[in-house]
């Protein structure tokens, strides 16, 4: 039977799948979309009724999660265990049932490995505890990734599980305690520049360590994995760690907006370090980045913020 030309994405209108859904369909794919409301994702029969009523598909782009940012994290981490591994846990079993020869792409979380003040390779993925910010969000993420290996190989379907940078660019959700942490300090900086603030709050430690992407490029690089790797768990970023502080000036500068960067005590603090290394997935496609910092924040403030 020849492969269907069509793609399924769950959680279509999410800030991911915003942006997938269009690249898909420039891409010349027929999109069927999942979105909020479709119902209840962490309900059995309404994954079950949106599957079953699905025409089939090569691949389902599973990129819905429920996710907090900010200081609220440490208090709902049984929540978010709960709804997440539940809508995880309802599509794995909707796919096999329902979808068996399209390849499942899922999308993680470098919350899923364990602290360490390194780059973590794919051999480190559930090897140790989480951060206790993330302890509930990052072992549904492992009922995800796990789960898509123990199904692909009972049942003899394909998948792939991108681990993910942290990611800003539009559509991203702005209420302080629901955007990635890019896009809610730059949002917070908009808000602030426009009340004449003459410094800009950088909370936790402004040496605090990640790896961010614009959205855009990391739709390429799951694209770009999806090309090369098969039933595999994949860290999907570029190894470009930056600062908090960096991200910060970057926001500034994308602002035209020259204030000191102060660090308030006992504000919301995240893991000190947080790096994938990705070196397996750079090497096997030959994918790098397009978009720097600076020039993908500038873009983010003239599609969302012009006035
Ligand atoms: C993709 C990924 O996205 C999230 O993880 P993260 O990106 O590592 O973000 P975080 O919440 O650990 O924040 C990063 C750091 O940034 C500092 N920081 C400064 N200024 C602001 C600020 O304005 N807002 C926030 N929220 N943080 C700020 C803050 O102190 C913290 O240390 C999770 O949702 C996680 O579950 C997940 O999957």
């Amino acid at each position: 039977m020849p492969e269907p030309e069509r793609d399924l994405v769950v959680g279509a209108d999410g800030f991911l799948g915003c942006n997938l859904v269009p690249r898909l369909q420039a891409e010349g794919r027929e999109v069927v979309g999942i979105g909020r409301a479709a119902g209840d994702l962490a309900d059995w029969a309404t994954v079950e009724r949106l599957f079953r009523a699905a025409p089939p598909v090569a691949r389902i782009f599973h990129v819905v999660t429920r996710q907090r940012t900010g200081a609220v994290q440490y208090d709902i981490q049984g929540e978010l265990l709960a709804i997440n591994a539940r809508i995880h846990l309802n599509v794995l079993e909707a796919w096999r049932l329902f979808q068996p020869q399209a390849k499942l792409i899922s999308t993680g979380s470098s919350c899923t490995y364990p602290e360490s003040a390194e780059p973590l390779p794919e051999a480190r993925f559930g090897q140790g505890p989480t951060h206790p910010s993330v302890v509930g969000y990052g072992l549904a993420k492992q009922v995800l990734a796990t789960g898509s290996a123990a199904y692909a190989h009972q049942y003899g379907l394909h998948f792939l599980h991108c681990v993910l940078a942290t990611l800003y660019g539009p559509h991203d959700n702005k209420a302080a305690d629901r955007s990635h942490f890019v896009g809610a300090l730059l949002d917070r900086a908009v808000r602030e520049k426009a009340a004449g603030a003459e410094s800009f709050e950088v909370w936790g430690d402004p040496r605090t360590v990640r790896e961010v992407l614009h959205v855009d490029d990391q739709i390429d690089a799951i694209l770009a994995a999806d090309r090369v790797f098969d039933n595999a768990i994949l860290n999907c970023a570029a190894n470009t760690p930056v600062t908090v502080e960096a991200v910060a000036q970057a926001a500034l500068a994308a602002l035209d907006w020259s204030v000191p960067l102060v660090s308030p005590p006992g504000s919301f603090q995240g893991a000190a370090y947080k790096m994938l290394d990705s070196t397996r997935f750079l090497d096997g496609t030959g994918w790098r980045p397009r978009i720097g910092l600076e020039a993908g924040l500038r873009s983010l403030v003239a599609a969302e913020y012009a006035a």
